[in-house]
């Protein structure tokens, strides 16, 4: 279906089956960055044919590095080395993916030609000068709407520092783009955390060979080495399984088994949360995947009650804040989330469309400057703005089949940044989502 998408939610029956979701978008987009400034030919199993990742690609493919597609989820990437990228004819875009635009921003701030980075309506509303300044302290010149918003426009030819950076906002996007314009600096760069984020970058660069030291929280490396080709198995994402994991918490009779799911610790924050709220999650068939672990995750309905969600688990799980909102929705009694104003500027305002959304469908919902109070009821028909959000949109998918009446969502094209294919997999397991042209 072509032009605005509509879905149409509504309780189903019980959530069952075996589901495989798509390859993880953080590892994606990092395994693309890298294996194209290698040396030799790299090849990516699981990459995750989403909107966002594959602007990833695309920006590599217009710099001059040959990306082949055997089949769906698959890429060859012919690396050109760490100085073989040609400048790009025409600005990058980098659509709806704050990830793909902060780390493409660190890795061009030190080559030798010009480029600018664009996205889509949301992501021009995306803060940048949380990378911008860090990077101009390297030696980077870039230049942004009032300092801060895209286009960036990054001058080439400047010649970057290593330097130490402590960011006072927990992101693995700051850091990142910090450490990739480090493989371009002299002496050594180093990131110092207040809140450990996800270190995918930091494992990718240790699995194309580059030296590097990192720990929960740090990262140091030097720059001017090389990128060796390897090949990258993606895992299931994380992000994506937790909106299986939470209808199938939510739904009476359900029992569902997610397969070959990413478990990183920096990204499993909800399986805690849930577990805290009562959910029953089993891992199974634990087992290592390249450097990283992934596990077959089984989950029952349970009954969930709510909790007061601990600052700690707020990076660890900073994407899944929308699908927990419905799981305190569901849940007997009051959840507090508190310290998560990132939500704020995601690619939707995430605080207020998830507080509105519920409040649309009679749940009782108090809004807070980093966070909000839920209570839990019975949601009812509705309809409901995705705010142009992928993560709002599956969000209100999985409300819908607990909800007394129909649950109608504008605007679900974006789901395809993250998650192809999530409506059929989603009914396939017994969901009930329907796609309908929107006239909106
Ligand atoms: O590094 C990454 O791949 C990501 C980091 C997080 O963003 P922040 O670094 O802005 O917290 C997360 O929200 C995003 O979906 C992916
Ligand atoms: C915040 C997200 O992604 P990004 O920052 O890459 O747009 C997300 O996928 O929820």
């Amino acid at each position: 279906m072509t032009g605005p998408i509509a879905w149409l939610a509504s309780s189903g029956g019980p959530v069952r089956g075996e589901v495989l979701v798509p390859g993880d978008k953080s590892v994606s987009h990092r395994a693309i960055m890298l294996a194209a400034m290698a040396d030799g030919v790299s090849r990516i199993e699981g990459f995750l044919e989403g909107e966002d990742t594959r602007a990833t690609a695309a920006a590599f493919a217009g710099m001059g590095v040959r990306i082949d597609t055997p089949s769906p989820s698959q890429r060859i990437v012919h690396g050109v080395g760490m100085h073989g990228l040609a400048a790009p004819r025409t600005a990058i875009d980098c659509g709806n993916a704050g990830t793909g635009m902060r780390l493409l921003a660190g890795l061009l701030a030190g080559q030798p030609f010009d480029s600018v980075l664009v996205g889509d309506e949301s992501l021009s509303r995306r803060p940048m000068r949380r990378i911008i300044e860090p990077l101009v302290r390297m030696g980077a010149e870039i230049r942004a709407e009032a300092g801060d918003l895209p286009p960036l426009r990054i001058r080439g030819g400047c010649r970057l520092q290593g330097m130490l950076h402590a960011p006072s906002i927990a992101s693995a996007q700051v850091k990142s783009a910090i450490l990739l314009a480090g493989l371009h600096a002299e002496g050594i760069t180093e990131v110092r955390e207040a809140h450990p984020t996800r270190d995918y970058t930091e494992r990718m660069l240790q699995a194309f060979g580059w030296p590097i030291e990192f720990g929960p929280g740090w990262a140091r490396l030097a720059g001017g080495h090389r990128l060796a080709a390897t090949d990258i198995v993606v895992p299931a994402d994380f992000s994506s399984a937790a909106f299986f994991l939470v209808a199938a918490s939510i739904v009476p009779g359900s029992e569902l088994l997610l397969r070959s799911v990413g478990i990183n610790p920096r990204r499993t924050g909800l399986l805690s949360i849930l577990r805290l709220m009562g959910a029953d999650i089993v891992e199974t068939d634990r087992r290592g995947q390249g450097d990283d672990a992934v596990a077959d995750l089984r989950v029952r309905h349970a009954v969930l009650r709510g909790i007061d969600v601990p600052e700690s688990f707020v990076a660890d799980m900073i994407d899944e804040f929308p699908i927990l909102f419905v799981a305190a929705a569901a849940a007997r009694g009051t959840t507090r989330i508190a310290g998560a104003s990132e939500l704020r500027v995601k690619e939707s305002d995430r605080i207020a469309a998830m507080t509105q959304g519920l409040q649309a469908l009679g749940i009782a919902v108090v809004e807070k400057p980093d966070g909000a109070v839920i209570e839990g009821g019975v949601p009812g028909p509705g309809r409901i703005e995705s705010s142009g959000d992928h993560r709002i949109a599956m969000s209100f998918a999985v409300a819908g089949q607990i909800a007394s009446g129909p649950v109608r969502i504008a605007d679900c094209a974006n789901v395809a940044t993250s998650f192809p294919g999530f409506a059929e997999l989603a009914r396939g397991c017994g969901m009930n989502v329907r796609v309908a042209a929107d006239p909106a």
